[in-house]
């Protein structure tokens, strides 16, 4: 699955990047029970939070959420406080997935802005999806 391609992906990156041999010590691995379905219009947004509506267990082990983002491209802001000002910013484009676990699974994360007509024309033209942004994410409860 998707999911778990996404993962292991993720553990060949941290195993070259960090030089360990158990990756899953850093990033858990995860098989997905739930998926959260987002869509934004072209005005939506999402403020600073944490991800803590999962099980006591899934989160205390660190499980991660792998987000796939699927049309107009968005800002995403991190960060270890929920004050924006202190936040850092990635440009989450279509196709592009996220994984926030271990370490991370507590992180301050948010959606200050859809980039309006940025989603590409094939996937317009070929599907249905409204003008907007598309957000999967898939987590363990
Ligand atoms: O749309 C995104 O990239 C983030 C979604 C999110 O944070 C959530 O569903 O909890
Ligand atoms: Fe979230």
């Amino acid at each position: 699955m998707l999911v778990e391609k996404a993962i292991q992906d993720s553990h060949a990156l941290i195993k070259k990047k960090c030089k360990v041999n158990n990756p899953e010590n850093i990033l858990p691995g995860m098989q997905p029970d739930l998926c959260i379905v987002n869509f934004y219009s072209e005005t939506g947004k999402l403020g600073l939070h944490q991800d803590r509506d999962e099980s006591r267990e899934s989160l205390d082990q660190g499980l991660p959420v792998v987000s796939f983002s699927i049309g107009d491209s968005a800002d995403f802001l991190y960060g270890d406080t929920r004050n924006v000002d202190e936040a850092k910013k990635v440009v989450l484009e279509s196709g592009d997935v996220l994984i926030f676990g271990g370490g991370s699974r507590h992180v301050f994360h948010g959606v200050p802005s859809i980039n309006k007509g940025t989603a590409p024309k094939s996937l317009t033209e070929e599907t249905k999806l409204r003008p907007g942004r598309l957000n999967l994410t898939f987590r363990k409860y």
